[in-house]
């Protein structure tokens, strides 16, 4: 059942969340994916690991991470100068596709892998596996009739690309138990990625080397070894796509309209660093950021599963338990009973914003909201105010926009521009 009306959806995901706990529930095949936050049932578990998740987007680390964001944008800068130089036309979602991924490797494992100039690093090869943009049929399977995907025994995620994120998690956390073992201080632990540290309060409840087998019983305040390799992996799931479809939108819209390109440029000359607390108050770099996310969410659905016979607001309509509810961000976002010009993209809407709250939702809303929203935003406010500030940027010559097809993401194919140094 699609809702998309708001204040029915604030009831849905705010209201009655006891409710509506639940995403849809997938098939998962053998990986440990059905245990990371995404993916887990809105129960009691699902509320102790996104407890222990969430001091890893706090805004210190939020603060400390961003050093790590810029020198890679500055990378980023450096790779396109010769092109900004030859005015040959580039493919900027490949580009962009991979600052991301850099981000959320040195963000999430802590691994710098400098994917712009190593396109075949074994970490980028395994995310382009799991995350295949054409449509596979296990993962379509998956999706639309888990059962039947189940008694298939389908695979919705390359089994032997997961296998690769399992044994680097194993291999950090043996790392890092090392290395915490010979730290005089916590202070000398890494605070500057979204670490096993962080996300763990004591030892992981490791696997027995002589018999391989791992604890499936998890106490409160840890996650087990599954865990945390689950939310290593969805970190990537859930981060690289979503970030670099917003960058590449960005980039493409503000490439349609020089002018709000301009006006941004304008503004980025004139903050002298771009540091956590400056980039927040540069109120046209937000707004590009908020404006892009509406004319293209990344998730064009968010899903929630109803668990008890429910009435729908004041509308008399009864949702059996077990119905399956789909909330549609792109619809919902150029809805003209919401917004005014919904399919132009006016940044300036964003100065003294009119809109219903529950009728912006590219980050989902309510206690299962995206645990990562302030984190891609900082990330896109920096690789964004490097961009600008170093480069101008076009469309290439007759380039229209197309996009994969199949997928709850709305990711484009490709974006074809030119780039101009700036004085
Ligand atoms: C532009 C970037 C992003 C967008 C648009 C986005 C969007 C979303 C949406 C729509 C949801 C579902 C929310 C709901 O059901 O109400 C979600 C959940 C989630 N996202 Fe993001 N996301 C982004 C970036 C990230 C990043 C960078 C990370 C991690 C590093 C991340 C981690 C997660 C996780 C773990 C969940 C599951 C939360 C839960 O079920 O409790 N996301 N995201």
């Amino acid at each position: 059942m699609v809702i998309n009306e708001p204040d029915l959806l604030r009831d849905i995901i705010v209201k009655d969340f006891n409710i509506f706990p639940d995403h849809r529930k997938f098939h998962m095949g053998s990986s440990k994916l059905g245990q990371s936050l995404f993916f887990m049932a809105g129960d009691t578990d699902w509320k102790r690991v996104r407890t222990i998740l969430s001091p890893a987007f706090s805004s210190g680390k939020l603060r400390a991470m961003l050093s790590h964001i810029e020198s890679i944008g500055d990378r980023f800068v450096h790779t396109l100068a010769p092109f900004a130089k030859s005015g040959e036309t580039i493919d900027i979602r490949k580009y962009v596709g991979a600052f991301a991924m850099d981000v959320i490797s040195a963000c999430a494992y802590g691994i710098n892998i400098s994917s712009i100039d190593n396109h075949n690093h074994p970490m980028v090869m395994n995310v382009k596996r799991i995350l295949a943009t054409d449509i596979r049929i296990g993962l379509m399977l998956s999706i639309i009739t888990p059962g039947l995907a189940r008694l298939l025994r389908a695979e919705p995620f390359d089994p032997k690309a997961l296998q690769y994120f399992d044994e680097l998690t194993e291999q950090i956390l043996t790392e890092r138990k090392k290395f915490n073992k010979y730290s005089k201080s916590d202070s000398e632990k890494s605070d500057k990625d979204l670490g096993y540290d962080s996300i763990s309060d004591g030892e992981p409840e490791s696997e027995s080397k002589e018999t391989g087998i791992k604890p499936s019983k998890k106490s409160v305040g840890k996650l087990s070894y599954d865990e945390m390799v689950a939310q290593g992996i969805l970190f990537f799931i859930a981060g690289y796509d979503t970030t670099s479809a917003s960058l590449t939108h960005a980039i493409y819209y503000l490439s349609q309209h020089p002018e709000c390109q301009q006006r941004l440029y304008e503004e980025l000359k004139t903050c002298d660093e771009f540091t956590y607390e400056k980039l927040v108050h540069l109120k046209y770099l937000n707004a590009v950021i908020n404006e892009t996310l509406r004319m293209a969410p990344p998730f064009l659905r968010v899903f929630r599963d109803c668990v008890q016979d429910y009435t729908l607001g004041n509308t008399g309509i009864k949702i059996p338990a077990g119905t399956s509810i789909e909330i549609y961000p792109y619809a919902l976002h150029r809805d003209p009973k919401y917004w005014s010009q919904p399919n132009d993209f006016i940044p300036d809407r964003w100065f003294e914003p009119i809109h219903h709250p529950y009728a912006y939702l590219p980050f989902g809303g309510g206690p299962r909201i995206c645990i990562g929203q302030r984190f891609s935003i900082n990330e896109m406010q920096m690789c964004l105010a490097k961009l600008i500030f170093a480069y101008e940027f076009s469309l290439a010559p007759g380039f229209t926009i197309d996009y994969y097809k199949g997928t709850i993401m709305m990711t484009p194919k490709q974006v074809l521009c030119n780039i101009k140094p700036r004085n």
